[in-house]
């Protein structure tokens, strides 16, 4: 579809911590910017440096930290944009509420990475896993803190199960409402 006849949309990637969100994220930006379609990314690890670094982990600073993310992702979207994020965003409520400031102005597209606990664990891409249960890092999601899997995600992806080109092309056909062919 041509630029200007393209609605905003929001590609809002959840799950634990090692699910595969970045990875999937890289892949995604890095297929849409091959079409030439620029795109903004919010990795919460990143929005955490420069947009939320006052912020912790306690339940009401992660909503605020998806509060702000949904926010700067509708001011995208409102101008036709294109948005990858990737955060964890373990509460259903902050995520519907992400939601809501972008369907004001375009499309909202959940991916619910479903990779279980046991596999991104076994994964330790940063050695926190192996910190939360040595007690050095507390309110760990997925350990000692909650992650609330979404009720409606328009994709659900199992990394243990998906292959990385299989989740790109899964996110695509929902993006554009056709078949993206697998590379
Ligand atoms: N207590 C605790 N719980 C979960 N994650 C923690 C925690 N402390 C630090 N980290 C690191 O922070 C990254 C998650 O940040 P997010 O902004 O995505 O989290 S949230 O959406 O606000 O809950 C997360 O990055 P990913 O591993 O890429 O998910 C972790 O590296
Ligand atoms: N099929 C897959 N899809 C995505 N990541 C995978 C897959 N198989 C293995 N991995 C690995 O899992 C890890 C996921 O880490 P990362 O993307 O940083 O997760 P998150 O951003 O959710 O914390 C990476 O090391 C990645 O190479």
């Amino acid at each position: 579809m041509p630029a200007e006849q393209r609605p905003g949309v929001t590609v809002f990637l959840t799950g634990l911590s090692g699910a595969g969100k970045s990875t999937i994220a890289d892949a995604l930006v890095a297929d849409l910017e091959a079409e030439g379609r620029p795109v903004t990314v919010l990795d919460g690890d990143v929005v955490r440096t420069h947009l939320s670094s006052e912020l912790s982990f306690s339940r009401e600073d992660r909503d605020l930290n998806i509060r702000r993310i949904g926010f700067v992702a509708g001011e995208v979207v409102k101008h036709g944009g294109t948005v990858v994020v990737a955060a964890i965003a373990p509460y259903e409520a902050a995520r519907e509420e992400a939601r809501a400031l972008v369907e004001r102005h375009g499309r909202f597209v959940l991916v619910h990475l479903s990779t279980p606990l046991a596999v991104c664990e076994g994964r330790d891409v940063k050695g926190l896993y192996a910190r939360a249960r040595a007690g050095q890092l507390s309110g760990f999601t997925g350990i000692d803190d909650p992650y609330e899997p979404p009720a409606r995600a328009e994709v659900v992806i199992d990394t243990a199960q998906t292959p990385l080109p299989e989740s790109v092309a899964r996110i695509r056909e929902a993006i554009d409402g056709a078949t993206a062919p697998v590379p």
